[in-house]
């Protein structure tokens, strides 16, 4: 079994380290490949998504990805931004179905910016489209403006659109995660608003014809993202588009005490995937060795679940996270009175025992 190791920018290094070392330990035989990618990719081969890191990834059986980005390329022109290889990795992976699930481990119910009693026992699977909407439409660009009271003007735009087999196929992930589950999904729209998405509305309920054991209900996006604060529990299943997962993701990871803890899968139709944290590349905090690692520990664990067929791997991971959070060792982002400071090293070291 390949895996390709794209550790990326900012913390992206840092915390991977962390997540290699777990799997180091396994006692798997696991092929580790390691490539640059992002900036890292830009500064050594002129190219965010070097020839050889796409082809890399392509050959392997499964990708664990850090983070991408760095503000020192932000100025540069968009095809060589460091963001633009996990977005080209998702569209030439076929990487269309993105599962961030969203837990609160019980020892960190203080660390959530919500009360305890909102977030106690949450356990929700957010479901993100990932290679279509309005991230990959066209056309896109900067023009000059064809009509109305800004004629004339530059004017920026972007496309929103969703193909109906594209939407069939996250349909059938979701509702296929939904059986596994509570057997309930929210299709998350602005059917309201937008074309594209009373599209993806009508879609689903067409799917859904295939699922009558799973419960079904639509919730437009602002509210949903309302729902998320006020009482994220009552969601089980969560299925919306490219742009709004986005942002619900980030809105749902502070639910689970730190963005540092949500982990992510991208999974093309045969499950083979990309593994990353939903969050980024920190710069903020990168080379201070603080950030927390284990999103991308999970993430690991995830791959072991979904692309390397090691259930039980996987399961054990799950379980040392768990211990070194009872243990009471915290990072500095979801660190609090009474427990335990350490840095993204020792955190990944102290899963690497709990692992025995
Ligand atoms: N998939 C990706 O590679 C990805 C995802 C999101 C953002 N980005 C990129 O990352 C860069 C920074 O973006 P941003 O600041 O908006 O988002 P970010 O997720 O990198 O950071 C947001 C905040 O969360 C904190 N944070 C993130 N991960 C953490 C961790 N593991 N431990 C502790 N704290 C953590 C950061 O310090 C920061 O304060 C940008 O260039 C952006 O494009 C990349
Ligand atoms: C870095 C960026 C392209 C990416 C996205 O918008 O998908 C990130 O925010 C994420 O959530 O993985
Ligand atoms: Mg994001």
């Amino acid at each position: 079994m390949k895996i390709a190791i794209l550790p990326g920018d900012g913390i992206g290094p840092e915390i991977v380290a962390q997540a290699v070392k777990v799997l180091n330990v396994l006692g798997e035989s696991f092929e580790l490949e390691t490539a640059p990618v992002g900036g890292a990719g830009y500064a050594a081969h002129g190219h965010p998504l070097p020839e050889g890191t796409l082809a890399l990834a392509k050959a392997a059986d499964a990708v664990l990805f850090g983070a991408v980005g760095d503000y020192q390329y932000d100025n540069l022109e968009r095809q060589f931004r460091p963001e633009q290889a996990i977005l080209g990795l998702r569209k030439n992976l076929g990487l269309f179905a993105n599962l961030r699930p969203a837990i609160l481990y019980p020892e960190l119910a203080g660390a959530s910016t919500l009360k305890p009693e909102v977030v106690s026992g949450l356990d929700i699977l957010i479901i993100r489209e990932l290679t279509g909407d309005i991230y990959f439409g066209q056309p896109r660009g900067v023009r000059e403006c064809p009509d109305g009271p800004f004629k004339g003007q530059r004017e920026g735009f972007d496309t929103m659109r969703y193909a109906e087999g594209e939407i069939r196929r996250i349909a059938h992930v979701a509702f296929q995660a939904a059986q596994k589950r509570d057997k309930r999904l929210t299709s998350v729209d602005k059917a309201n608003v937008l074309e594209t998405f009373q599209f993806w509305k009508d879609i689903v309920i067409d799917v859904h014809k295939e699922y009558p054991d799973v419960a079904l209900d639509h919730m437009y996006v602002d509210n949903a993202a309302m729902q998320l604060v006020r009482a994220p529990k009552k969601f089980d299943v969560m299925v919306t588009g490219n742009m709004f997962g986005d942002i619900l993701s980030d809105a749902a990871a502070m639910l689970t005490g730190s963005i540092g803890m949500l982990p992510s899968a991208s999974l093309d139709a045969n499950n083979k995937g990309l593994y990353e944290p939903s969050h980024g590349s920190a710069p903020d905090i990168a080379g201070k060795g603080i950030a927390n690692p284990l999103a991308t520990i999970l993430s690991a664990a995830m791959m072991l679940r979904y692309s390397l067929n090691r259930e039980e791997q996987a399961n054990r991971i799950e379980a040392a996270v768990k211990h070194v959070l009872a243990q009471g060792l915290r990072t500095a982002d979801i660190h609090e009175a009474g427990t335990t400071l350490v840095g993204t090293e020792a955190m990944g070291d102290a899963v690497v025992k709990a692992l025995g």
